[in-house]
């Protein structure tokens, strides 16, 4: 095992997995922090999956700081924290306070802040996060249910949530190649800085600072910066380069799409499965804090589809959103839809479906949570940052694709099963 990771949610989870087998490292993602027997053969990258965005701190930390031991217990060489390539976060955390922990538990005095990923339109420039052509601040992130982002400076944003001094590398260095991000980060270190937002437009801009970091053992950021880091291994003999990926076989059976997911590309992805003809059942969390909705009935009706992949979704316009929050809290009508997906997710395994299409990172958590899924292999990829994977180790496999609610295009909800075919 060469490289651990720790992510804050599935879906990121997945993106960073795919990644990281892209670039030729044989990669498990495990759901939750590996069980002490957990077998780490022919394996050279792990990525711990927790659901721990949006949880209190403390928690986050401490769940953090069980993987931590756990991959450096299994040998990992180098950390990658991944948090999104929004940095979905609140003023409390966590990406802060998990960076700070693990730094400590690392006795490292550097890490880098880089959530850049440009082939999804995430850019890092001057310490501001673009999401497409719009500031963080001006996206549609500004809206989401439970991590609004209403600033797009890193550096303020960091600051906000840490003790640790932030600092910023900005493009200009990073033109300049390796040597000049190391100097920077030289720099840093001497002017007490121990967190540093680095600028990155560009995947090459990623794959220089990723030669950058070969030395740093603690890493922050999204799936993009790992981009780099296969080839470290690779140039240092540590990585074999004709290491086989294990062959993905998707279980057969019957299908269907849970989507929990508000982002303006789910919508978009809803309403374009809608037109084309999908069958959909819209849930909503008043209806389901009064009790006018069950999963079972919900259950009934998909297995009454036996035609085309039907779709269950809550994914609803900020508006209704924020109706629902005002009454039920933002917590508990997150919560409540979740709780729905999964016990509609968990019947219908147990009628005999097996291939499951989810939207969104938080929604995916419960989802697969609810499964008893321990461990995912990689399979191929749908859209960037989202593949096709499979349940291991499970006396009933599933496939899983498991998008994050921003991704995808318009088209995913039917180009993900033409993938699998
Ligand atoms: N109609 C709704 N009203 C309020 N909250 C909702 C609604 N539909 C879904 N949610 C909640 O919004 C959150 C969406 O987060 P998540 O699943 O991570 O999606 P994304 O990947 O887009 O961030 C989940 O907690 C989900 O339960
Ligand atoms: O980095 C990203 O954007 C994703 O990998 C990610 O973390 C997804 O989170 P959700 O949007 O909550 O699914």
């Amino acid at each position: 095992m060469l490289l651990g990771a720790i992510a804050d949610d599935l879906t990121g989870a997945t993106d960073l997995a795919l990644t990281l087998s892209r670039e030729g490292m044989r990669t498990v993602q495990t759901v939750g922090v590996p069980p002490a027997d957990f077998d780490f053969t022919d394996i050279d990258a792990v990525v711990v999956a927790l659901k721990s965005r949006t949880i209190p701190a403390a928690e986050a930390v401490a769940l953090s700081l069980d993987a931590l031991s756990c991959l450096v217990g299994a040998g990992a060489r180098q950390i990658v924290f991944k948090y999104c390539s929004t940095f979905d976060s609140t003023q409390a955390g966590n990406i802060g306070p998990v960076t700070e922990a693990l730094i400590d538990a690392l006795g490292e005095d550097l890490t880098i802040v880089c959530p850049a990923f440009p082939t999804n339109g995430r850019t890092v420039y001057r310490g501001h996060l673009f999401v497409g052509d719009q500031l963080l601040s001006e996206s549609p992130m500004k809206d989401h249910p439970l991590t609004p982002m209403t600033d797009s400076s890193l550096v303020r944003l960091m600051q906000a949530q840490t003790r640790l001094p932030v600092g910023l590398v900005t493009r200009d260095t990073v033109a300049k190649g390796p040597a000049a991000v190391r100097d920077a980060f030289a720099r840093a270190r001497a002017g007490g800085q121990s967190v540093v937002v680095v600028d990155a437009i560009t995947d090459d801009d990623l794959r220089v600072i990723g030669e950058a970091i070969a030395d740093l053992r603690l890493i922050t950021g999204g799936s993009g910066i790992a981009l780099g880091l296969p080839e470290n291994f690779r140039r240092s003999g540590l990585l074999d380069s004709d290491a086989g990926s294990r062959r993905f076989e998707a279980p057969g059976g019957r299908a269907v799409m849970l989507a929990g997911s508000c982002s303006t590309a789910t919508r978009g992805q809803i309403e374009a499965a809608i037109a084309a003809g999908t069958p959909s059942f819209t849930i909503d969390p008043l209806a389901i804090a009064d009790g006018n909705v069950s999963p079972q009935e919900i259950v009934d009706r998909v297995a009454s589809e036996t035609d085309r992949v039907p779709l269950v979704y809550s994914s609803a316009e900020p508006d209704r959103v924020r109706a629902a929050q005002a009454r039920l809290g933002r917590e508990r009508a997150g919560e409540l839809v979740e709780h729905f997906l999964a016990d509609v997710a968990v019947s219908l395994r147990d009628r005999g479906f097996s291939r499951f299409l989810v939207a969104g990172g938080e929604t995916s958590g419960a989802v697969v949570g609810a499964l008893g899924v321990s461990a995912l292999l990689i399979g191929p990829e749908i859209d960037p940052g989202v593949p096709w994977t499979h349940s291991l180790g499970d006396e009933r496999p599933v496939a899983l694709a498991l998008k994050s609610g921003n991704f995808g295009g318009v088209d995913f909800f039917s180009k993900a099963w033409k993938v699998l075919a």
